[in-house]
C-alpha cells in the first residue's frame, strides 16, 4: 500500500449508535429546492433540456439574470408541516436538503454571505421551519451542501496563480464558517450530504478535506458524511490511493444502483435517485420517462437487499408546493410501506442465492428473511436455496399473516407455491430460519 496521511483513516464500516441508525433508516426523501424552481427549466420561451438546477450555466440563461432570480424568491405556499406529513405518509425515515446548491443561494440567512433568503421577499429562515417539522414527524435532517459556488467571488475551479490560492484559501474559510453556522444554528442534523467536489482546486486538497471531516466530527460527534467530501493528497476520490473508502459510506451511486452484493465492496452505501431522468430542481415540463410506484419499490427494496439506502428526490415548485406527479407517487410509494415497511426498515444483505422472483432482505441481526417478489414465475413456484447451515422453521405471507407450506425438492432447496399468481404490487413473505444443519427433508414439516 502507498503511505498516505489523508486517505481513509478507519477499515471497515462504522459501528456507533449513528451510523447504525442511519442505516437502519434504509429510505430517504431528497429535497431540491432554490431559486432554479422560479425558472423551472425554461428562459425566455425557451425549454432547457439540462438539469433544470443546472440552468444557470445554459448559454440562453445570462448569468446576470440567474443570479438577480432572488428578487423574487417568495414560496408563500411553502408549508413545512405538510412537506413533513408527505414525507412521513411515504414511509421516509430521513430528509436530505439543499442548504445551498451550486448557484450558492443560501435558504438559510448565513452571516457569511448577502446571496441568502434573507435579501429575498421571504426574508424569513426556510431550513428551521423544515427541520423542526421533519424532526417532529420522526424524521431525521441531513444538510446537502455544494463546495462548488458560482455565487462567490472567491470560488476558484483551479488554482492557476498566487491570487487564485489566495481566494482559494479565502474559500476554504468561508466554506468552514458556514458549515460551522449550519451546526450551530441546526444541532439536530444527523449529517452533511457533500456535492460539488470534482474540480481540481477540491480534488487537489485532499488535505482540507480530511482536516475539514474531522473538524465537523469534532464539533458535532456522530455527524454522518459520505464518501463526496473527500479526495486524499493523491487526488484521489471517494476511495483513496489504496482503494480503501473514505468518509462513512459510498456516495457514488447518483441515479444508478449495484448490480450485486459484490460491487458494494462490504462497505455502507446510499443510492440518491430522480423521478424524471436526470431532473432535481423543479422543471415545469419534465421530459421522458417518469418512474412509477413499482419502479421506485423495486429501487428501494433491491438496494437495502444490497446492504444500502435509497433516497428518493423531489424538487418543489418556487412557491413552496409540490407538483402532482411527485405527490402521487410518495402517497403510492407509502400505501405499501405502511404494509411492507418492516421489510424495508433495519434491512440488510440475507446472504441468500439471489433468485430471479425478487430480492431476499434480512432483519438486521435476525434469523428473519423477507422475500419481496416481483418477477412472479408463470409456475407460481418460488424457488428457494438456503444457505448452508439453515434450516427453514416457517413461511407466511405478509399480507395476512398466511402460513404457506413449502415443498422440499432436494437438498437445501424449496417450493414456494403461491396460492395466487396474479399481483399488483411486490409481494412480501416472512422465512423463519434457524442456525443448523441443512438435515434431510421434511425439517418443516417437523418443526411444524
Ligand atoms: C453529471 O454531472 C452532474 C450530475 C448531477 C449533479 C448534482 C445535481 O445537480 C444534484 O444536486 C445531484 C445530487 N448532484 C450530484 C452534478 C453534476
Amino acid at each position: 500500500t502507498i503511505a498516505l496521511k489523508h486517505g481513509a483513516h478507519r477499515m471497515g464500516n462504522r459501528t456507533d449508535a449513528d451510523m447504525v441508525r442511519w442505516r437502519s433508516l434504509r429510505f430517504g426523501q431528497f429535497i431540491h429546492w432554490g431559486l432554479y424552481a422560479i425558472p423551472a427549466g425554461e428562459w425566455n420561451g425557451k425549454t432547457y433540456n439540462g438539469a433544470a438546477e443546472w440552468i444557470r450555466s445554459w448559454k440562453e440563461m445570462p448569468h446576470k439574470a440567474y443570479d438577480q432570480l432572488y428578487r423574487q424568491f417568495n414560496p408563500v405556499n411553502f408549508n413545512p408541516q405538510q412537506w413533513a406529513a408527505q414525507a412521513k405518509a411515504m414511509g421516509a425515515k430521513y430528509m436530505i436538503i439543499t442548504t445551498k446548491h451550486h448557484d450558492g443561494f443560501c435558504l438559510w440567512p448565513s452571516k457569511y454571505s448577502k446571496y441568502t433568503i434573507a435579501a429575498s421577499p421571504w426574508k424569513k429562515d426556510l431550513l428551521g421551519p423544515m427541520i423542526d417539522a421533519y424532526n417532529k414527524a420522526g424524521i431525521d435532517v441531513h444538510l446537502y451542501f455544494s463546495i462548488i459556488d458560482w455565487n462567490h467571488p472567491d470560488y476558484r475551479a483551479s488554482l492557476k496563480n498566487a491570487a487564485d490560492s489566495a481566494a482559494g484559501k479565502r474559500f476554504q474559510v468561508f466554506v468552514k464558517n458556514q458549515l460551522a453556522e449550519l451546526l450551530q444554528r441546526y444541532p439536530t442534523i444527523k449529517g452533511f450530504w457533500f456535492d460539488g467536489t470534482w474540480d481540481d482546486s477540491w480534488k487537489n486538497d485532499g488535505a482540507f478535506s480530511d482536516e475539514l471531516e474531522q473538524y465537523l466530527q469534532a464539533l458535532h460527534p456522530g455527524l454522518v458524511m459520505g464518501s463526496r467530501l473527500r479526495a486524499d493528497e493523491k487526488g484521489a476520490r471517494h476511495f483513496d490511493s489504496n482503494g480503501r473508502l473514505m468518509g462513512d459510506y459510498e456516495q457514488g451511486w447518483e441515479r444508478k444502483l449495484p448490480a450485486t452484493i459484490a460491487d458494494v465492496h462490504g462497505n455502507d452505501w446510499e443510492a440518491v435517485m430522480t423521478v424524471p431522468e436526470n431532473q432535481w430542481g423543479y422543471h415545469a415540463k419534465w421530459m421522458g420517462h417518469v418512474k412509477t410506484v413499482n419502479e421506485i419499490l423495486e429501487m428501494l427494496v433491491k438496494s437495502v437487499s444490497l446492504n444500502g439506502n435509497f433516497v428518493l428526490n423531489f424538487g418543489p415548485k418556487a412557491d413552496g408546493t409540490y407538483r402532482a406527479e411527485e405527490q402521487q407517487l410518495a402517497a403510492g410509494i407509502g400505501e405499501w410501506m405502511k404494509v411492507n415497511g418492516a421489510a424495508v426498515y433495519d434491512g440488510t444483505y440475507a446472504g441468500f442465492e439471489k433468485q430471479d422472483w425478487g430480492y431476499y432482505i434480512r432483519k438486521s441481526g435476525t434469523d428473519s428473511v423477507y422475500m419481496v417478489v416481483f418477477n412472479m414465475p408463470v409456475s407460481g413456484s418460488l424457488r428457494v436455496k438456503l444457505p448452508a447451515r439453515t434450516e427453514l422453521t416457517g413461511v407466511s405471507m405478509m399480507q395476512g399473516n398466511v402460513a404457506l407450506a413449502p415443498e422440499w425438492i432436494g437438498r437445501n432447496e424449496y417450493f414456494i407455491h403461491l396460492p395466487n399468481k396474479q399481483q399488483e404490487s411486490p409481494m412480501v413473505i416472512l422465512l423463519k430460519t434457524v442456525k443448523g444443519e441443512n438435515k434431510d427433508k421434511g425439517n418443516v414439516e417437523k418443526a411444524r
